[in-house]
Formats: C-alpha cells, sequence, structure tokens
C-alpha cells in the first residue's frame, strides 16, 4: 500500500467514511435471474445511470471463462481502481461462495474508494441465498434482491428448480424484455410471478431501463453531497465460479484456439440430470435439469461467412441451447470487436462498438443441458477459423450480390443510403425519426433482432457514436431478393411498433409510410 492510500484508508476508518451512503453500513443489491434474463444489461444501465453515485460490481459467472467481465469491460475499470480481477478456480458458486467471494466482498469494504453501494450479479443459474451470509460477515448490508426475468421465455423456464429458488426471496422482479414478449406472454408471466414471488413487487421493462432508485435504496443520498470525489467509474472485480475440467482441443497443431468444458447440475442433490427432450426450450424445461458449459477461444479471426452459414444454422437446431455469450473477431469485418449473444427463446445479437484494445480474439461461452451438444456447436466453430477456411469461394457474386441488395436499400426512403466500403459486406440502416424522438439505435437494434430472430439471415450491427449501422454478408448461397424481401418487411414491421405511439406528422409520413 502506497502512502497516500494507507492514510487514506485510515481516514475512511476513523471518520467511518468507508461504510456507504450517509455512513451506515454500505448496501448491496443483489441481481438474480435465470441465464440471458438480463442482468448484466441492468448493471450496465445502472452504471450509465449513476452520477454520483460509486457502485461497486461483482460479477459471478457460470462458465469456465470470464465472459462477463469481457462484456462488462471489467479489467479497464479494475484497473482504473487498482484492484485486481478474481478468479475462482476451485468450488462451485452456485452452491458455495465463500473464499474469493468473501475476499473480493473484503477489497470492496477495505477499498479507499468509499463505495456507496455495492452490487452483485449472480450467475444465472446461482441461488441467491448462498450470497447472503457472505454479505452480512463482512458487514454489508443486502438492501434489496432484485430479479431480472425474460418474460418472453418465463413460461418456459418456470419448472426448473433453480428459478423457483431465485424467485422465492426476491424484493422486486423486472419483468424485461417487454419488448419481444406478447401482452398475453406479459401477464401470464405477471400470474406466474404473482404466484412464484409470493406477491413482490413486479415492474414491466425493456432493457432494465428503470429509474436508479427503484433498484438501489438510496434513502440516504443526500449524506452523498458531503463526500463527493472525483471518481466517477464504477469498480468491477469479477469472479468465475467454476473449475476448469479443461481439456485443449488442439485443433490445427497451433496453441491457438482452445476448448474447455464444465458439466454440473446446477440442482439439488439427488436430482439426477434429464437430457435429450424434444425441443426443450420450446416445450419447456423439466425440473431435475442439468447444466453443461463449453468455452471457446481462438486467438484466429473466425470466418462470418461460415459462421453464419454452418454455425449459426447448427446453434438454432441444437435444442438445449440455453445461452451462448462472448466475442468475436472476424475475418471479414477485423476492426471490430463484436459482442454475440444468444438468449431466451434464440435470440441473437452481435453488435460491435469499442475497438480492440488489446490482441484481437474470439472468445465464447456455450450454456446448455447437453455437453456433446454444445462441443459440437465448438467443433463447427473450429471449421470457421481462419486460414483453414476460405473466406471467400466466389468473391464476384459475393460483389455482385452486395451491388445488388444496395441498389433495393437505395431505392428504399426509409433507410441511409448504404455503402459498400467494406466489401463483401453491406452497410445499411433505417434512418432515425428525431421527430418522435426514435434514435438509429433503437429501429436499427429492433430490426437486427427482428430479422436474426427469424434465422435465415444473420445482421451484425455496428455502433460509433450516434451512428448505428447494420451489416450484411451475401455470400454465394445467399438469395439478395430474398434477403431484402425479408429486411424490407421487418423494417415496417420494427417501424410501426416503435412509432405505433406517435400521430405522424405529414413530412414524416412520406419517408416511412410503406
Ligand atoms: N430485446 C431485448 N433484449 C434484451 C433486453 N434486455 C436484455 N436483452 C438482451 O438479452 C441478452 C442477454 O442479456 P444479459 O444482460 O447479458 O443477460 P444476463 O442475465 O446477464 O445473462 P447471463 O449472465 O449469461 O445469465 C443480450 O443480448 C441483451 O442485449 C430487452 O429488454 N429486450
Amino acid at each position: 500500500m502506497e502512502g497516500n492510500e494507507m492514510s487514506l484508508a485510515f481516514e475512511n476508518r476513523v471518520f467511518d467514511r468507508r461504510s456507504g451512503l450517509g455512513g451506515g453500513r454500505m448496501g448491496c443489491t443483489l441481481v438474480t435471474g435465470f441465464l440471458g434474463s438480463g442482468k448484466t444489461t441492468l448493471l450496465k444501465h445502472l452504471m450509465d445511470a449513476r452520477g454520483d453515485l460509486r457502485l461497486a460490481v461483482l460479477v459471478n459467472e457460470f462458465a469456465a471463462s470470464d465472459v462477463d467481465s469481457l462484456l462488462l469491460d471489467s479489467a479497464r475499470l479494475n484497473s482504473a481502481f487498482n484492484l485486481s480481477t478474481v478468479s475462482l478456480t476451485h468450488g462451485c458458486a452456485c452452491c458455495d461462495v465463500k473464499g474469493p467471494f468473501r475476499e473480493s466482498l473484503q477489497k470492496i469494504v477495505d477499498s479507499k474508494h468509499n463505495f456507496d453501494c455495492l452490487l452483485v450479479e449472480t450467475s444465472g443459474l446461482a441461488r441467491p441465498d448462498k450470497f447472503v451470509a457472505e454479505l452480512e460477515e463482512v458487514g454489508i448490508h443486502l438492501d434489496m434482491t432484485v430479479a431480472v426475468v425474460d418474460a418472453e421465455s418465463l413460461d418456459k423456464i418456470v419448472k426448473l428448480d433453480i428459478v423457483k429458488k431465485q424467485l422465492q426471496h426476491v424484493d422486486l422482479v423486472l419483468l424485461n424484455k417487454c419488448d419481444l414478449a406478447t401482452l398475453g406472454q406479459i401477464s401470464d408471466a405477471e400470474d406466474i410471478l404473482e404466484e412464484l414471488t409470493a406477491g413482490a413487487k413486479v415492474v414491466r421493462s425493456q432493457f432494465c431501463k428503470v429509474p436508479l432508485d427503484l433498484v438501489i435504496d438510496c434513502s440516504r443520498l443526500q449524506a452523498l453531497d458531503a463526500v463527493k470525489e472525483e471518481i466517477s467509474a464504477p469498480g468491477v472485480l469479477s469472479h468465475e465460479s467454476l473449475p476448469k475440467m479443461a481439456f485443449r482441443n488442439n485443433v490445427y497443431g497451433k496453441p491457438s484456439i482452445a476448448i474447455s468444458s464444465v458439466d454440473h447440475t446446477g440442482n439439488q442433490p439427488g436430482t439426477g440430470g434429464q437430457r435429450w427432450m424434444p425441443d426443450k426450450l420450446q416445450s419447456g424445461l423439466s425440473h431435475g435439469m442439468s447444466f453443461s458449459s463449453v468455452t471457446f477461444e481462438s486467438e484466429l479471426p473466425l470466418s462470418l461467412a461460415v459462421f453464419q452459414s454452418s454455425v449459426l444454422r447448427w446453434m438454432s437446431k441444437t435444442t438445449g441451447l440455453l445461452r451462448a455469450k462472448g466475442i468475436i473477431w472476424f475475418a471479414e469485418d477485423r476492426g471490430s470487436r463484436f459482442i454475440f449473444q444468444w438468449s431466451g427463446l434464440k435470440r441473437v445479437e452481435a453488435i460491435s462498438g469499442r475497438p480492440w484494445e488489446s490482441a484481437p480474439k474470439s472468445c465464447l461461452v456455450f450454456i446448455g443441458i447437453d455437453e456433446s451438444e454444445l462441443e459440437a456447436i465448438t467443433v463447427q466453430l473450429s471449421r470457421s477459423v481462419e486460414p483453414h477456411v476460405k473466406i471467400s469461394p466466389d468473391t464476384s457474386i459475393c460483389k455482385e450480390y452486395a451491388v445488388s441488395f444496395s441498389e433495393k436499400v437505395a431505392a428504399d426512403g426509409r433507410f441511409k443510403e448504404p455503402s459498400l466500403n467494406k466489401e463483401p459486406l453491406v452497410i445499411f440502416g433505417l434512418k432515425g425519426s428525431p421527430l418522435r424522438g426514435i434514435r438509429e439505435s433503437e429501429l436499427n437494434g429492433a430490426l437486427m433482432r427482428v430479422v436474426n430472430g427469424k434465422g435465415s439471415i444473420f445482421l451484425t450491427a455496428t455502433t460509433c457514436s450516434e451512428e448505428y449501422n447494420l451489416q450484411l454478408l451475401l455470400d454465394k448461397d445467399s438469395e439478395p431478393d430474398e434477403a431484402w424481401n425479408e429486411i424490407r418487411l421487418a423494417a415496417s414491421s420494427v417501424i410501426s411498433k416503435l412509432c405505433k405511439n406517435f400521430c405522424p406528422c405529414r413530412s414524416d409520413l412520406a419517408a416511412h409510410a410503406h
């Protein structure tokens, strides 16, 4: 510890300034919820909306690889706070959160940064009650437990023991992804939640955009003014939960691709795993399910063409895949660091924002109920690694398709001028609607989700300040006319859904009515 830090830590103890809002014990909000429901989305939203609050964040990851840290960008934030990333290498955090979790908590309590509140994101397969005793032990007060629930898929997962346990003692439920669910699904989900939570407050949300004081106890907020400091970035510690039962699958004889797997029964002892039901997710998961995760890493870029034509198709066919996430480096767009997400009812996103800050690589985690199924996906991924695939088997036809598609986009006034700067990718996107307060990112994000949800076309998105663009790769097997038709119809449905609450003015209609 350096001199300044020591005296600061000493001062904190003397004046009891390290103990959260207004001098009491540091408060904590525990965020629980099944895989992919939106917990990290909530954390990101709270970080963006935190104002002067100094939030510490602790993430508990199910998979062997700490992908949430990559997605939350914790390494950069940790170094700003001089905190180190903590990895659990022994024990399963779903059942045992002692040891490294306690150490992480202690570091936060002892930190010179005087955090006001701690947010703990438990893994999508963790029981929140396991964390409570540890918080109390280090003197952190559990202010509230918030469950994030995917409104669209709740009825499919509700039979799982772990889902019931997650909802048992919560103070608040964010019924999230209401943009994807029908009104019927939302009201069914509310009925289920009423029963399972014994009447906890339920708030509907999209992308967990709720007021900060709904999920953080800010009742002692006035005292904050007295202790305002320069520091504005949140501190993030992250720990992995499970032992790496790793096998290194050195597919091409170079240490550039690694696959590791973890098998874990996420339920109580004695509830044997149940595998291979016909489309398990669509028909609902049974309570005694066991879970596995497989991690794929590659230091060589993946072919986007092969990823969309075979990996994604394979994933769609896989009936027991519950969650996939990570970062991807595509050979066709080497400058972009894509965050890939697969969650709920086969909802797929690939968005690039921040540029690479370290050596580019791909790191993906797959969680599901059949390890062999998951490994089969990583075999497909290995096949998409450059230079073992020819990226563009027939570049001239890809170019021709790209030109033909971009001409169609250019002729549709709802879209911005397309670009072929990243040939063979076509870059395009819907125009925002400032008159109605609808941003480009909202429209194009929704368009990407609708199109990707249909499963025949894979759109990626790139964001840069106010610009939000979509990218499409048409390969030799593509049908550009069909692709355009699908995108055009999806655009109409997205526009009408997002704009339904606005009464269009006549000048605006010309651009958007189709
Ligand atoms: N359409 C839609 N997508 C959402 C919403 N909230 C989150 N998502 C997306 O759902 C996916 C999963 O969100 P996360 O926040 O990573 O979910 P999580 O609960 O942290 O996932 P795990 O930690 O893996 O259990 C991401 O692609 C999000 O962008 C929402 O309200 N609507």
